[in-house]
């Protein structure tokens, strides 16, 4: 069996030629140190080779974790599981130390860090505070949660939103994004796009300045980016359909 079969009717992206790297993803890990903390010993540079065997094989390990249900949570939606990422430590550190390296080196050139780290991690319910708190801390960085209407108390912003199975609103806590604070919307799927552009709009409405967008997972067929206004997107994995 492939190392990343899975239960899907329909294959992710499911080989390493499948999962091109780019030259920035390739240098993002030959950069990498294994730990950010300030006085753990520093790994030494791995070639770029090295560091780009290394990111696909992680991708090979992620999306041969992820499984898909077809017909939930409404007849025609291919649901796609990301909550098996999880339920293996290995798994869940692989990805946590993947996430980092893409908001280390978001929006830089080939080989360089981000000039511009942010201040605060916005996580999207549910699914996105699966991983959104502990990727704030490893960076040193706020977590704020966007929920949906209804459960937060106190003065909130709200927007509503479509998204691949429905209609939904949005809020955040007023104050929760200090103006100019530079702010990654994080959650672990692109699809249409709807939520991530929602929680964009909070950010702005609160005062904050929004640096881009950070997924685990896009569907590319249905062209969510199209919708986040040209920010810098970034996308860990993505589906071959
Ligand atoms: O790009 P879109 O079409 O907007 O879809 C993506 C959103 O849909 C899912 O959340 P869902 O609303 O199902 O909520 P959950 O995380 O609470 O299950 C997913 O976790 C994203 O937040
Ligand atoms: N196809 C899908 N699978 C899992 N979560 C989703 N959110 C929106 N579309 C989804």
């Amino acid at each position: 069996m492939s190392p990343i079969a899975n239960s899907a009717q329909q294959p992710l992206a499911s080989t390493q030629d499948q999962i091109p790297l780019t030259s920035a993803e390739a240098a993002v890990l030959a950069s990498a140190t294994s730990t950010t903390t300030e006085n753990a010993p520093r790994r030494q540079p791995a070639s770029a080779a090295s560091g780009a065997a290394e990111l696909a094989s992680t991708k090979i390990s992620l999306l041969g974790a992820l499984k898909h249900f077809p017909d939930f949570p409404i007849p025609g939606i291919d649901f796609i599981d990301i909550l098996p990422l999880f339920q293996d430590p290995t798994i869940h550190g692989a990805l946590l130390r993947a996430l980092e390296l893409q908001v280390l080196h978001f929006g830089a050139a080939d080989g360089e860090l981000a000039t511009t780290k942010p201040d605060v991690i916005v996580g999207l319910d549910a699914r996105g505070f699966l991983f959104g708190p502990s990727l704030a801390l490893r960076l040193n960085a706020s977590f704020v949660p966007v929920r949906k209407k209804g459960k937060m108390p106190g003065p909130c912003v709200t927007a509503a939103y479509e998204k691949e199975y429905g209609t939904d609103y949005f809020q955040m806590q007023e104050g929760a994004v200090k103006p100019g604070q530079k702010v990654l919307v994080v959650d672990d799927i692109i699809a249409t796009g709807g939520s991530a552009a929602a929680a964009g709009s909070l950010v702005k409405k609160l005062g904050g300045e929004l640096i881009g967008y950070l997924f685990i997972l896009e569907i590319p067929f249905l062209k969510g980016r199209e919708k986040l206004g040209g920010l810098p997107t970034v996308t860990l994995l993505e589906t071959d359909h």
